[in-house]
């Protein structure tokens, strides 16, 4: 089988395209315009690669982008107080602090400090019981984002078997939850899982998000099974030229490809959705801020 390449680039831009619509007319109709924050603490290169480009799209589809750069070292209530001027501002409707933060600051802490309702990350504790109980909650944008393509590519999952190797609390533990909601029968994989590659091949969807390298490979996939890459993981590539890299995923492409009936590329699969469901969360969070309807097909 030659797996159908999921475009994760194309979907996001159609989702960033409804996002821009709602905006347009919460700016029309009601003279909001969504806001969302970004903090990023340190310089990690990466990071505000990131940080640029959720800048950019933020603009790019009409709502304020409003940014903070604070220095490595900042002391634990600095940020705080930063979070809870953010969470008393109309103007913000969206606050993302990216991780991971310097050893130094408290990461539960700090999540848990941003007020639920303005948590577009769905990382905040309230939102996670929210979630794990099938209530309305702001979604965890990765997750979020795999859902979407997987609902696009199968129409419903009812009875699916999924597996999602990884277990974080930012991308496979809500995974788990999202597919559990949508009637998949889901196992968690992680590095103590016995006979991974088992484990593995009884899925229909495979949801990798692990941080290694092209881990999976082809022969641990069922025939015509869905696989969904979020790993993002920089690595040499000295065929390029000297001290050049590459982005490659968790699972390994080619091998997968054959076997699978549907896949997500790395680049231009789960991570443009990522930073499409934030833009989605912050116009939804908006929207219920001000007691509007939300806007359809954007939240879980
Ligand atoms: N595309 C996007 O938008 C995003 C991409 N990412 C990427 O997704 C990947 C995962 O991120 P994140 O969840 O934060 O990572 P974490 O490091 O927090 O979690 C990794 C998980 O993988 C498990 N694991 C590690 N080694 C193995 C192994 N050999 N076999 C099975 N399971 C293993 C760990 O198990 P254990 O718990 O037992 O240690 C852990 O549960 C990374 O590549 C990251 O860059 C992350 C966020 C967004
Ligand atoms: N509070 C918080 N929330 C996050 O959602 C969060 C975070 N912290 N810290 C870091 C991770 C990682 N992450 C990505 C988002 C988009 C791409 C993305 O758009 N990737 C492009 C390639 C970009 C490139 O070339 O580097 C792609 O896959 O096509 C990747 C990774 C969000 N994260």
């Amino acid at each position: 089988m030659t797996a159908t390449i999921i475009d994760g680039k194309e979907f996001a831009a159609r989702v960033r395209g409804q996002v821009a619509e709602h905006v347009t007319r919460l700016k029309a109709d009601n003279d909001i315009t969504p806001g969302l924050a970004v903090v990023l603490v340190g310089e990690d290169p990466a990071s505000q690669v990131y940080v640029r480009s959720k800048g950019k799209m933020t603009v790019e589809v009409g709502m304020n982008s409003i940014e903070h750069k604070l220095d490595v070292d900042t002391p634990e209530a600095d940020l705080l107080a930063l979070i809870d001027k953010l969470n008393t501002d109309p103007d913000v409707h969206g606050i993302l602090v990216q991780l991971p933060l310097p050893k130094h600051l408290d990461e539960d802490l700090v999540i848990n400090s941003i007020a639920p309702e303005k948590d577009v990350d769905g990382f905040h504790i309230s939102n996670v019981g929210l979630l794990g109980t099938g209530q309305k909650s702001m979604v965890p944008c990765t997750p979020l984002g795999c859902l979407m393509m997987l609902r696009d590519h199968h129409g419903s999952l009812s009875g699916m078997d999924a597996v999602v190797i990884g277990r974080s609390n930012i991308v496979g533990k809500p995974m788990a939850q999202l597919l559990l909601g949508d009637s998949c029968t889901v196992t968690i994989a992680h590095s103590r899982t016995k006979d991974l590659p088992d484990v593995v091949r009884r899925a229909d969807i495979v949801v990798a998000a692990v941080g290694r390298p092209e881990m999976v490979p082809g022969d641990w996939i069922k025939e015509g099974a869905t696989v969904i890459d979020v790993g993002i993981n920089r690595i040499d590539a000295p065929d390029k030229g000297e001290g050049k890299t590459r982005l490659v995923g968790d699972v390994h492409f080619e091998s997968c490809a054959a076997r699978a009936g549907a896949i997500t590329p790395v680049p231009g699969g789960v991570g443009p959705m990522t930073i499409a469901c934030l833009l989605a969360n912050t116009v939804t969070a908006c929207s219920r801020a001000n007691g509007l309807p939300e806007p359809e097909g954007l939240t879980a």
